[in-house]
Order: C-alpha cells, then structure tokens, then sequence
C-alpha cells in the first residue's frame, strides 16, 4: 500500500498552509475526475462509502436466509455461483497466467521438527520443467514504481498528494511483501513454479497427529472459537475465515477421494463430506462466509484487476484471460443480486478497533508460518497458495494501517482506485490519508484460485448435500470408516 499523510497542527499551521490548499484542491480534482471517469462506465458503486450500506442481518447457520455477516443469501450465491461465478473461474484458473504459481516449497517448520506423514504418491508435488514456464513470468516483475513510491512519505508533504493522485489504478507488477503473510515474497532464490493444474487438491492420504497438531496450533493458539452469542463481527471474522478454508479443504478431499488403492479408484467420499462438513452447520455457513469475504475482496479490487498485465507471452491467450477478468468483475448478474458480498466499512469502529485488526494480523501471520509445517508436500502447496489468497484478501480489505477507522470521512473513488481519509480534530489537526492499491502478481494468482476453490467446495455442498443430510438423517455421527455406504453413494452420484 502507498501510504501518504499530510498533517497540520496548530504550531505549523503557516508552514503548512500551501501544501495544505494543495492537498484539498488535488483531492476535490480526484473527486471530480473520479465522478467524470465513472460516468457510463459500470462502476460498483457500492465501493463508495456515500452509498447506501448492507443491512447484515444476524444471519443463520442452517443453509437458508442470509448468510451470518453477509449481504447475501445462501441461494443467490448459490444461484450466482452456478449461472455465472463457477464457469468463469473455471476458465479462469487454466489460462497461463493463472495455472502457474511461485511457492517455496522446502521450508523449515519454525515451531517443531517436520514429521511428514504423508504416505501416497499423491502427496507430492510435479515441479514445471524449465521450458514449460511462459517466459514473461519468470523476469522479475516490472517496477513500475520507484522504491520511493512504496514506502511511507510521512514528512514529505509537498510530494505527496501528486505523486499518488493517477488516473491508473495499475502500474506495473510489483514485489513487495504482503504484511498478512509470514513467508517473504519477494524472495524468489528459493521459490519454484507449479502448474496447479498437474497438482489438483484432494485426498492425499496426509493424517494422524502432524496435521491433527497444526490444525489445533491455528484454532487453539491463533483463531480461537468465539463464545456462542458473541456480537463483534471482527472478532469472530479470523476464526470463520479458517474454519471455511478447513472447510473447503476437506470438501475438496471428499470430492476427489482414493477409493481403493489397489486399484488406484478414485471418486467421493460422502461419508466424510457428511463426517467432516455437514453435520456441522456452522462450517457450511463459515464456508459461505469466506466465499463472500474473498468474493467482495475481488470486486473491491476490481480497477486494479480489471487493469493488470496478464502477459504470459501468448496474446491470444492473454487476451481470453483479460476478459474473462472483465466478465467475473462486472458482471451485472452479480451486481445486481449481490452487489456488497460482504461489508467491511462496518469493522475496526470505535475503541480498540484497529488494535484489534493489528492482533488479528498477527495471528494469520502466524496461520501462514504454520503452512511450513505441513508434512505433505501437495497440501503444503495448496495450503500456502489458500492462505496467501485469504492474506491477499485481507489486504485488499483492510488496507492502511488503521488510522482510516478514525476518520471522519473516508472516500473511495472506484475509477481511481484510490482511498482518501479525512479528520479533523478540534480543528487543530487535519489530515488527508492517501492509500493506493498495489498487488503481487503471485497474490493475484491466489486469490483468484482460491476463489475457485471455494466455489467448487459451495457447488459441491449445493448440489450433494441436502439429499445426503437427508440420508444421514440429520447431525448424527457416522463412522468415517463405513466403506459399504462410500460404494453405494458413489455408484449413485458417480464420480466427479
Ligand atoms: C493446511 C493443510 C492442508 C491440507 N491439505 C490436504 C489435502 O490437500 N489433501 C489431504 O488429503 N489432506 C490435507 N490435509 C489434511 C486434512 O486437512 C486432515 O487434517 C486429515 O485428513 C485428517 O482429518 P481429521 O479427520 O483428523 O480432521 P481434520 O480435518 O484434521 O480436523 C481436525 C479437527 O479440527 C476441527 N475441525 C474440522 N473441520 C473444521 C472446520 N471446518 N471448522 C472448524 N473446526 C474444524 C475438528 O475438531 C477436527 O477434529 C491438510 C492439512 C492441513 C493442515
């Protein structure tokens, strides 16, 4: 995030008054400019906090009526995503740009020593060869700014508000580290190249203690369970964000599960669709919920990414990948239906807010550490690419460092992409706070594929799970190890 702050107070009121004047006259221009730019151009006009906001009804856990601490109901997302979300970034995620992702595989764990146990073949992941990597991506991304550009311009007024007001919301990849997430992404030495779609995300016979003990480091340790009947929105947010993710995971095992190993038979695992997922209604829900958080990420970041260089060196493909990209961000069916997936001008308010975003940024950071700890190597991958798509999420949503949460005014300007704070304080202090976007190429890429993982795991759920919920007969446990009722389910519903 480009981070400038213009400041008067009372002592420096003179010294100040022209960068000041200036500061107000480049922000009523951006104003202008961004009203000018918007006009006839499909705007998510929800984007600027002048608009009307979500209603967010508490919600329900039990697949009907709007989903808890969202603007959606469970079936216009479902309606959404099979109509127009699952299609696109199914498409999506096989174009060049979006199948290959950076990742550092061989990492220490930093909290224990590694115990893989992971046991199948499976488990491991198919490394690019050198020449199937489009040559575009392995330079290093283009700065399209200088270091100067990235770095906080506190004290330097003069400067501050020309150099950030642009017309562009996209400049150029860059590199710079997602402070959401632990691993260091511009350090590229000990990165490799995957093509996600020769690795996909399933069963990989990883159990036992070693990921029995890094699920329970993230929820004892770094998400804990919120108490039943706990109203704080963002202090139930860290938990129902992983919970969804776990959620999506273990869809994702019981979607592509090893059947008979002898035979090497692969199809689904009801029994622990059901086990795992579904006789929980809270996970579902927790499901939905990071569906639409990441959802309303994307489309929050919709200039920038509507803008971004897919270049892989094939422009026929390249072009597909642009628009497909136009048709996910403005799409009118969404707009219409969902247009605020989620509402996050509604958190940080007040009091301890943004000590308490700074709490939950520790703590996914560390939710990130941990992915080096994963004993198998695929889920490692899958594993990482998820958290750094969440981490991407949280950034496009909660850009800044806090300080935004105490202004008095806070403008988007969709067409610009660019959020400007305004306080004034007594009338002593002023200040005009000046965030722009800027995304990691490797962040767009797993954001993007996230979100099409959890558009899969909604499908799934959608279209298996009311008629196995009906069959289980409700939240009763069923052993996991019933493999009679695994055949049959499979050779009713087939395989994926
Ligand atoms: C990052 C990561 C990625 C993984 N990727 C894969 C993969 O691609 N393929 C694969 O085969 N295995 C993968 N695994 C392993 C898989 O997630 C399970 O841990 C494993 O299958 C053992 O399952 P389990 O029955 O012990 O329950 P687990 O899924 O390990 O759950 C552990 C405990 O967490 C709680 N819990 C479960 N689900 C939720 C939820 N949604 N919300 C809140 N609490 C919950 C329950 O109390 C449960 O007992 C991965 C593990 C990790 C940590």
């Amino acid at each position: 995030m480009v981070k400038t702050e213009v400041e008067t107070s009372k002592g420096r009121r003179i010294r100040w008054a022209w960068p000041v004047a200036a500061t107000l006259v480049a922000v009523l221009f951006a104003i202008a400019f961004d009203a000018l730019a918007s006009r006839g151009a499909p705007t998510l006009s929800l984007l600027d906090s002048t608009t009307k906001r979500c209603p967010c009804a508490p919600g329900t856990h039990t697949q009907s009526g709007i989903v808890e601490d969202c603007c959606c109901d469970y079936e216009t997302v479902d309606h959404l995503n099979e109509e127009v979300l699952d299609p696109l970034l199914q498409e999506l995620v096989k174009t060049p740009f979006f199948r290959y992702f950076k990742v550092k595989l061989w990492c220490d764990c930093p909290f224990w020593p590694d115990d893989g146990m992971c046991i199948l073949r499976d488990c491991s992941v198919c490394e690019c060869p050198e020449h199937e990597f489009p040559e575009p991506l392995k330079r290093p991304s283009s700065l399209g700014l200088s270091s100067d550009d990235l770095v906080c311009r506190e004290g330097k007024p003069e400067a501050a508000v020309d150099r950030t007001l642009d017309t562009k919301a996209f400049r150029g990849w860059i590199e710079i580290d997602n402070p959401w997430t632990n691993d260091d992404e511009t350090d590229n030495g000990e990165m490799t190249y995957v093509n996600l779609q020769l690795n996909p995300e399933r069963y990989t016979g990883y159990t036992g203690p070693s990921p029995r003990r890094i699920w329970d480091a993230i929820y004892t340790e770094n998400c804990p369970k919120y108490p039943s009947g706990e109203f704080c929105q963002q202090k139930k947010i860290l938990y129902k964000l992983i919970s969804g993710l776990h959620a999506s995971i273990s869809i994702h095992i019981a979607a592509g599960y090893l059947l008979d190993e002898a035979t090497n038979l692969w199809g689904q695992n009801l029994t622990l669709l059901y086990d795992r997922v579904l006789r929980s209604p809270d996970r579902v829900s927790n499901l939905y919920f990071t569906f639409l958080f990441v959802l309303r990420a994307v489309t929050k970041a919709a200039d920038y990414l509507e803008q971004a260089e897919y270049d892989t060196g094939n422009p026929e493909e390249d072009l597909k990948t642009q628009s497909l990209m136009r048709q996910l961000l403005y799409n009118p069916k969404i707009q219409a239906a969902c247009p605020l997936p989620f509402d996050e001008a509604k958190l940080w308010k007040g009091q301890g807010g943004p000590e308490l975003k700074q709490q939950i940024q520790r703590q996914f950071r560390n939710i990130s550490a941990l992915m080096d700890c994963v004993g198998c190597e695929k889920c490692r991958l899958w594993g990482k690419l998820q958290v750094l798509g969440l981490g991407t999420a949280l950034k496009i949503l909660f850009s800044g460092d806090g300080r935004e949460n105490l202004a008095e005014r806070v403008i988007y300007l969709p067409r610009i992409g660019i959020k400007i704070c305004l306080r004034l304080t007594w009338l002593t202090n002023f200040h005009v706070i000046v965030y722009q976007l800027q995304l990691q190429r490797n962040e767009v890429i797993a954001l993007t594929n996230l979100l099409n993982r959890l558009s899969e795991s909604v499908k799934f759920i959608h279209e298996v799970g009311p008629s196995i919920s009906k069959t289980m007969g409700g939240p009763l446990s069923v052993p996991t190890s019933l493999r009679p009722l695994q055949r049959l389910w499979t050779h009713v519903f087939g395989q994926r």
